[in-house]
């Protein structure tokens, strides 16, 4: 048989009816996630045609982008500041019970990000589809899924019908040789890739990273890097599943048990990329060559080692993008004062990411003027994190400890940056007024964000890591 991709496995395990000239594929669905932002036109769609969902059992919702992340008062009230917010978590409660689905709403002890608790739950398993109605949706590819966004007309598909019309993308090998150096992690990594390969270098492809440094990284890690496939314009990224994704997986609620593990275990060890699998294109990057690495620009492929010199402007977008960001050339983003510092967001607010920022931030203070925001990417992470008393660690140093939601990503419910503000952040998207209006954005790892909290400039984790063994 001829040597298939990861990829190629999947894909052709889930095509209901083939492509041709002028229709593209009908691909089957495993599991769809669902939010309040994306859905509700999806829901009225279906009402309105009088359809049910066709599979409620591989659907679920979850409330994240809406939602405040201040306590509720006394009374019960959640901290609104935004009207149509609260009707589209109101809506999304509705239309879960209405069709039928599961939600992790208010009320649940998993509520949280969507693009965690799909992993958390063990919903998210190697070799199936995933969609949502969110482009980082990627996320989901570090398990060997194929997972990517899908536009609100599609999710109303998805709902009546399990399928989808997709055509099939191209695939694109990205090799990491070597290993990380000590103090860069994975989004160090990933700003690097798409710094390398552009923000659109990934148009019409489904990445696939592999080798040595991907191998080795945590699932944590692996999520924050195909989490950020989309700002290459990839379709979906993908890691192939091995022993470290089945420990991960195993016995979390929704993955198989017993004797349905075993086989699934099985299933799953076939799916890697055969040898002598064809990519349509592939890159090669040196992991012991990248250093902790932000963003510059207005885009996430405006990535460079915080040591090295800021390029000159190229193009009049660029130079666009300086402008905005203050940022001049031939200086390097280390040292740059920082006014605000976002830990959280799909990419990094994950107990490891937590634990990465309380590392630095123990038995420190932020810096004077500094505003830090830690926001768990769910309530199991939030549980986790408090038992370890990392939240303490965060309050001491003079962080907020808030509850899980998309938060600062998207300048959601007051929390947002100040006209003029930099601030270092976690999370993937940096383009004018992402996080507030006239509001600057640097896109760094948790530790990166946590040095610059402390330090109230653009600083180097690795000073800060001197007492923890290599
Ligand atoms: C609200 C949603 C459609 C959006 C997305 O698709 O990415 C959001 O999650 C984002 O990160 O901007
Ligand atoms: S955390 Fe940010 S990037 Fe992730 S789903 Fe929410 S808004 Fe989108």
């Amino acid at each position: 048989m001829t040597p298939r991709t990861l990829f190629e496995k999947i894909w052709g395990a889930h095509v209901v009816a083939p492509e041709t000239d002028d229709t593209p594929s009908v691909l089957y669905i495993d599991l769809h996630l669902v939010h309040e932002v994306t859905s509700p036109q999806a829901f009225s769609e279906l009402r309105s045609r009088g359809l049910k969902l066709r599979r409620p059992d591989r659907t679920l919702a979850t409330l994240d982008h809406s939602t405040p992340t201040l306590p509720p008062a006394a009374n019960g009230e959640r901290p609104y500041t935004n009207a149509e917010a609260k009707a589209q978590v109101a809506q999304l409660e509705a239309n879960c019970r209405e069709f039928g689905v599961r939600l992790y709403g208010w009320d649940s002890q998993d509520r949280g990000i969507v693009h965690v608790i799909g992993p958390e739950l063990g919903a998210t398993q190697p070799g199936m589809t995933i969609v949502c109605g969110d482009s980082h949706t990627s996320t989901h590819g570090a398990f060997g899924a194929l997972a990517f966004g899908i536009g609100t007309t599609e999710v109303g598909h998805v709902m009546a019908t399990q399928c989808l019309l997709q055509r099939k993308p191209k695939t694109f090998a990205i090799h990491v040789d070597g290993k990380l150096p000590r103090g860069v992690g994975a989004k160090d990594l990933i700003l690097h890739i798409i710094g390398e390969i552009g923000v659109d270098g990934g148009t019409g492809y489904v990445l696939e990273y592999r080798g040595e440094a991907i191998e080795a990284l945590s699932m944590e890690e692996r999520m924050t890097v195909c989490n950020m496939s989309i700002e290459a314009g990839a379709r979906a990224g993908l890691i192939a599943p091995d022993e470290t994704t089945f420990a991960w997986l195993k016995g979390r609620s929704n993955a198989p048990q017993g004797a349905a593990w075993d086989a699934a275990v099985n299933r799953w060890r076939a799916l890697r990329t055969d040898a002598g699998a064809e990519y349509d294109r592939e890159v090669r990057i040196d992991a012991s060559q990248i250093r902790p690495t932000v963003t510059y620009g207005t885009h996430p492929g405006m990535a460079i080692a915080m040591d090295k010199p800021v390029p000159a402007a190229r193009n009049a977008p660029e130079q666009r993008a300086l402008d905005y960001m203050q940022v001049k050339p031939n200086q390097p983003m280390q040292g740059t004062a920082v006014d605000v510092v976002f830990i959280g967001s799909c990419t990094n607010s994950r107990l490891s990411d937590l634990r990465e920022a309380a590392n630095v931030l123990r038995g420190r203070k932020v810096a004077k003027g500094v505003r830090v925001l830690v926001v768990p990417g769910s309530e199991a992470v939030r549980r986790d994190a408090e038992r370890e008393g990392l939240h303490e660690v965060f309050l001491a140093a003079g962080a907020e400890w808030r509850i899980p939601g998309c938060s600062m990503c998207i300048a959601m419910n007051g929390d947002l940056a100040q006209p003029g503000q930099l601030v270092v952040s976690t999370s993937n998207r940096n383009f004018e007024g992402r996080q507030g209006k006239g509001a600057r954005t640097v896109l760094a790892s948790p530790a990166t964000a946590a040095a610059s909290a402390i330090a109230g400039a653009i600083a180097d984790p690795r000073e800060y890591l001197t007492e923890v063994a290599a």
